[in-house]
């Protein structure tokens, strides 16, 4: 369960979210709105990499401010662009990066299973660097997993993707077991979401059913 309490955030003088106040128990969570809107704001306030000016945000019962570090536990985050998070030089070495707490072997195990199911096990050993755009943001979402996370918060995850990568990266998120939080431009990727949070001005104008909030935020963006 997520719980956003009275939240308001301010960078410097500028407040970009207001009197958030919302309760999320479902896997499947969307949020929309206009550039500029606060969704990315709200996004990191679910791992803690932002925290609330006022108010309370929990995840599990865990508040981001007091229990932090067991929150980016179990909250993993990808970001649009892949390259912010990708941070070893090859493929095999940046899962790794995510388990270097486990023993080796199981390490490597749990390494080979990761790429194997995304597709990058015949590139283990190549440059990270070099992977193409969709092929990044599955490595990434590779090593939020290795963290084996209750909760995955995406920001924007197929922005940078061509559409074929964006269904796959779309397909790949839907079939997960972990709760998702999904930001996204990307309308069609809400289907079958269970409840889809709207933004505008720093403010949750809707929170409703994908079919509800989609025809909301359409009619917002006119
Ligand atoms: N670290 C920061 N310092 C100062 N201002 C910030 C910072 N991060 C975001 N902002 C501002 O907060 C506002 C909301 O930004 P946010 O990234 O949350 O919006 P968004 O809805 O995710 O937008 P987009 O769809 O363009 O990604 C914007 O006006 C942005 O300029």
């Amino acid at each position: 369960m997520i719980e956003i309490d009275g939240v308001t955030h301010r960078f410097g003088d500028r407040v970009v979210l207001r009197e958030v106040t919302v309760t999320l128990p479902e896997r499947r969570i969307g949020v929309v709105g206009a550039n500029g809107s606060g969704k990315s704001t709200f996004a990191r306030l679910l791992n803690g990499l932002v925290r609330p000016s006022a108010g309370r945000v929990r995840v599990d019962g865990l508040d981001t401010r007091r229990d932090g570090a067991a929150v980016r536990r179990r909250v993993g985050f990808m970001f649009t662009d892949p390259d912010n998070q990708i941070v070893m030089p090859t493929v095999a070495e940046d899962v790794a990066f995510s388990l270097r707490r486990l023993p080796r072997a199981d390490a490597a195990a749990r390494v080979t299973s990761l790429l194997t199911r995304f597709g990058l096990d015949g590139h283990a050993d190549h440059p990270a660097h070099l992977l193409s755009g969709g092929q990044k943001q599955l490595l990434a979402l590779a090593s939020v997993l290795a963290l084996d996370p209750d909760t995955i918060v995406c920001d924007e995850p197929t922005t940078l993707l061509d559409l074929r990568n964006a269904r796959l990266v779309g397909r790949l998120l839907h079939d997960l077991p972990q709760r998702i939080v999904l930001v996204t431009h990307g309308l069609d990727l809400l289907d079958g979401y269970d409840r889809v949070l709207v933004f505008d001005g720093g403010r949750l104008v809707c929170d409703d059913d994908p079919a509800a909030a989609v025809a909301f935020y359409r009619r917002l963006m006119e």
